[in-house]
């Protein structure tokens, strides 16, 4: 658990974190989202101790982090940046290899677990013998991300590692991330700007603005608890974002279950990977209020207010 309490920080006579407050629990996905320049980089220097606060206490399970060395407290903690900034004239395996060498592992012990961290983040073995400038932007940041969990670190500190991708690169690096998460359930704290990615990630939201918290929960109580000042800085793609959270067993709660033959002519089939985006979309592509839908071994019948219904729960 992270506990951050009436942080100060200023660089110069600029104040950037004006008493700040938030507890970050343990096995927690927490995004930070905010505007440029609101302090949401100087948050992670601060908990990975990089930079100093000017006054105010960072605990990390009950201990302040003035009281760890420096290098014990960021073996605990894996550290990820924007382009991922791999060393250039290192190859993969010798980037991810960067903190266990640090801690004198053996070489058979560092082979296997850059074996295991290539596995774990996609890539093909064959990837460990290539240096940075032989790899796309997504490939890198995958490497990036490995070398932040090669010591299996308890928390990871992500900051906008996917922003300089493209959409689609970006996407399958969050799917991917989610899945790694999935299995690790490590503490991570992961800054963005980009509102798309913390709704679709996060499951514990922190707006900040001008070095404050506005707003923090999950994605979904934060819409339903917000004021218009949070929803106007949110925008509304924020609420079209969270019908990806709602999953096909959100929905099928409220559908109608019908007397027909799943092999019937004509039915949409979704698998429990379908969210609730991908039927609305195609209810609006078909200009349908009200869809049959095979599912498992039922052919269901939705409603749009079937949708409207779930949208209450949601995924968490
Ligand atoms: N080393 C520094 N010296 C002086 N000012 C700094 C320094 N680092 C950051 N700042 C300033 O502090 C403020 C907060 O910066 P920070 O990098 O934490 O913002 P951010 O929310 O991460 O922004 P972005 O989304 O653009 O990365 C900004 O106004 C920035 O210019």
């Amino acid at each position: 658990m992270i506990d951050i309490k009436s942080v100060y920080k200023s660089y110069g006579e600029q104040p950037v974190l004006t008493g700040f407050d938030l507890s970050i629990e343990e096995g927690q996905l927490c995004m930070l989202l905010g505007p440029s320049g609101c302090g949401k980089s100087t948050l992670l220097k601060l908990i990975n101790r990089l930079i100093l606060p000017d006054s105010g206490s960072i605990l990390v399970d009950g201990i302040p982090i003035e009281n760890v060395a420096p290098e014990i407290l960021r073996r605990n903690m894996g550290y990820a940046i924007q382009g991922a900034a791999l060393f250039p004239h290192m190859r993969v395996a010798e980037n991810i290899a960067v903190v266990p060498q640090l801690m004198n592992w053996s070489k058979e012990k560092t082979a296997s677990r850059i074996q295991e961290l290539l596995d774990l983040v996609g890539l093909p073995s064959s990837f460990a013998k290539k240096y940075p400038y032989q790899l796309s932007g997504g490939e890198a940041q995958r490497v990036g991300v490995a070398r932040a969990l090669a010591a299996d670190p308890a928390i990871l500190l992500l900051d906008e590692p996917f922003g300089a991708l493209d959409p689609v690169s970006r996407l399958q690096l969050q799917k991917s991330f989610l899945e790694i998460q999935q299995k690790l359930k490590k503490t991570v704290v992961f800054v963005t700007h980009d509102v798309g990615e913390a709704v679709r990630m996060a499951d514990f939201l922190v707006l900040l603005k001008d070095g404050k918290v506005v707003a923090k929960g999950h994605p979904f109580d934060i819409i339903r608890e917000a004021e218009n000042t949070i929803r106007d800085f949110l925008g509304n793609s924020y609420t079209l974002e969270l019908l990806e959270r709602i999953t096909m067993e959100d929905l099928v709660r409220h559908a109608t279950p019908m007397e027909l033959d799943v092999h019937s002519s004509g039915l949409m089939t979704l698998s429990s990977e379908s969210t609730c985006k991908e039927l609305l979309s195609f209810m609006l592509m078909n200009g349908k209020n009200e869809l049959l839908v095979k599912w498992n071994d039922q052919v269901l019948r939705f409603r749009f207010e079937d949708i409207l219904a779930s949208f209450g729960g949601g995924n968490r």
